[in-house]
């Protein structure tokens, strides 16, 4: 099967149950929420996806292999990515150098025989292409300290890409974002590549229902339920357990 499955994922702290029998999947083109109350267990089911945590039990499979005895380098390599968060930005580096060190990183790591002109020009190539998916040309010359937390997000979401992941986490990418620039965020993840498989982890109701097709609703570590945008916004249970109560 192609895509990301987890079967019957479980997750404890001692006695704490913080991932219960998660089994989904993602598949290229998807483009799914996690979403739930506080302490539901998003950023945990994130962590046992991406290698930062160790199931207690179950499994996770890339394309049908089983990925779960990979560290969390060997998962990106295998296509697995989450976004770069702001922390590991270089602020005093511009746009187009930023984005320019993942994929240096990259090709380092294919040990690809390139004469060195033709790899230079395609990896400028690819820069500039990624600057403009992200609408960050007229930016691109610019450190990145002296743009705003916004468009700080779009160079992390084009970072990102340069790992060439087939799935991507995206982490409450609106998390801080004033709400005047959330069409920013919105924007990207509309343009993101129509085959890759994306979660989207976030809070900010407005944005799930903008950009996701699918949304799951986590709670105590177990999915609730999953279906449409639709589905979700007419459950009466999402209603009372989630929507109507109060979360940052
Ligand atoms: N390393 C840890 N040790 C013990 N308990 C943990 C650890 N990490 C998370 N937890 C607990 O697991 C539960 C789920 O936390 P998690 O951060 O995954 O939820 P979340 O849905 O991402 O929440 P939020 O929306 O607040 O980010 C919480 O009760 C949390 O306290």
């Amino acid at each position: 099967m192609k895509g990301l499955q987890t079967k019957g994922l479980n997750k404890s702290f001692g006695g704490l149950i913080v991932a219960r029998d998660i089994t989904l999947s993602l598949q290229p083109g998807d483009r799914t929420a996690l979403i739930g109350p506080n302490g539901a267990g998003k950023t945990t089911f994130s962590n046992l996806i991406t290698g930062i945590l160790k199931p207690t039990s179950g499994q996770i499979l890339l394309d049908g292999r089983d990925i779960g005895g990979l560290g969390e380098a060997a998962r990106v390599r295998a296509g697995i990515a989450k976004t770069f968060q702001i922390t590991t930005l270089f602020k005093h580096l511009s746009v187009r150098e930023n984005i320019r060190l993942p994929i240096l990183e990259r090709e380092r790591r294919a040990l690809r025989f390139w004469h060195r002109a033709d790899r230079d020009k395609g990896i400028e190539a690819e820069i500039e292409a990624q600057l403009a998916a992200f609408t960050l040309l007229p930016l691109a010359d610019k450190p990145v300290q002296d743009l705003a937390y916004g468009q700080q997000r779009l160079v992390e979401m084009a970072m990102t890409l340069a790992l060439k992941p087939r799935v991507l986490i995206l982490d409450e990418p609106a998390a801080g974002v004033p709400s005047s620039d959330s069409h920013l965020i919105t924007g990207a993840i509309e343009a993101l590549p129509a085959d890759l498989a994306v979660l989207i982890i976030e809070h900010d109701m407005k944005l799930v229902f903008q950009v996701a097709r699918s949304i799951i609703v986590l709670v105590n570590g177990a999915i609730l339920t999953q279906g449409t945008p639709a589905d979700i916004a007419a459950n009466q249970q999402v209603r009372d357990l989630y929507l109507g109560a109060h979360h940052d």
